[in-house]
């Protein structure tokens, strides 16, 4: 029998804390505020960015947010940070990723105030990840953590394998579990024998933005699997993971929709609330 992880509900839980949270920091005038910004048009980054924005105010923080042309330049994007960074009403600032062509993530990630970076992808927030210091961290991969938690999946001493190496989660996902006490394994789709890796796991994530790439061969009878791919197919939306075919395989499996995507939200909603806190309390991955 598999068991599906129902992300969706463990995240709105966390909103409904963070919330409460905020309400209780409103009594004594302090309202986070968030702002997302987005450059250019790419119709998926559109609906992330709305739903960033509804989880907001939904939480009763303040809403700031930027919309700039795809056509946008590096000196444009840099002067809205900038903007962003020196005004006292907004606690955490959030370039919308991926960016268009002619700019480079990076560089404009890192105009970011450390205090500020709700997505936790600046070089010096990935750096204090790198080495087990207080900060603030990625969404995605807190998300993650926050998931097992919530689900009572033991990490500690847990053989967890992360396919996938990208900056967004399977990089500093790796940094997390390793933080966490999981003996972790670190694959990609270029891995030659990619079952000899995965197989012997109790957790396998799958972050590679291949359809489709883990099935039974990959899995170990009765080990989670957490797919964190979302694709759009005239079938409706597919992870990484052939779901599918893991029932009966799986013990616990995350679905697309419904399983890692909401939990990036929430947690960029308690990492707002812990920018505007400005570092008085130590950084948790909320249950
Ligand atoms: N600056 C950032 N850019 C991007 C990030 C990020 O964490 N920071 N992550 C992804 C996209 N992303 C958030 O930005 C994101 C992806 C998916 C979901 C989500 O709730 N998905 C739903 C399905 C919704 C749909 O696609 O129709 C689900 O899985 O149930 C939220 C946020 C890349 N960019």
């Amino acid at each position: 029998m598999t068991t599906t992880i129902d992300g969706a509900r463990i995240a709105r839980r966390i909103r409904q804390q963070v919330a409460a949270e905020v309400a209780a920091a409103a009594l004594s005038g302090t309202v986070p505020g968030l702002a997302t910004i987005l450059v250019g048009d790419d119709p998926a980054s559109a609906v992330y960015v709305a739903a960033k924005r509804r989880a907001i105010t939904e939480a009763g923080m303040r809403d700031f947010h930027r919309h700039l042309p795809h056509h946008a330049t590096h000196d444009d994007v840099a002067a809205v940070i900038d903007a962003l960074a020196a005004d006292p009403e907004v606690s955490g600032i959030l370039l919308q990723l991926p960016l268009p062509v002619q700019l480079d993530a990076a560089t404009l990630i890192d105009r970011i105030p450390v205090t500020k970076d709700v997505d936790g992808l600046t070089t010096t927030s990935l750096g204090l990840l790198a080495r087990g210091e207080q900060g603030l961290r990625p969404c995605t991969p807190s998300g993650i953590i926050a998931l097992l938690d919530a689900e009572g999946i033991a990490l500690k001493g847990a053989h967890v394998a992360v396919v996938g190496w990208g900056e967004l989660v399977g990089r500093p996902l790796t940094h997390l579990l390793l933080s966490r006490g999981a003996t972790v394994s670190v694959a990609h789709e270029h891995t030659t024998d990619l079952a000899a890796v995965t197989r012997p796991a109790d957790i396998v994530v799958v972050a590679t933005g291949v359809p489709g790439l883990i099935g039974p061969e990959h899995v170990r009878h009765g080990a989670t699997v957490i797919d964190v791919g979302i694709h759009r197919t005239s079938a409706g939306l597919r992870g990484d993971a052939r779901t599918g075919e893991l029932i009966d395989v799986a013990g616990r499996i995350t679905p697309v929709p419904g399983g890692v995507g909401p939990m990036t939200i929430a947690i960029l909603l308690a990492n707002t609330l812990y920018a505007a806190e400005r570092g008085t309390r130590p950084y948790t991955v909320p249950v």
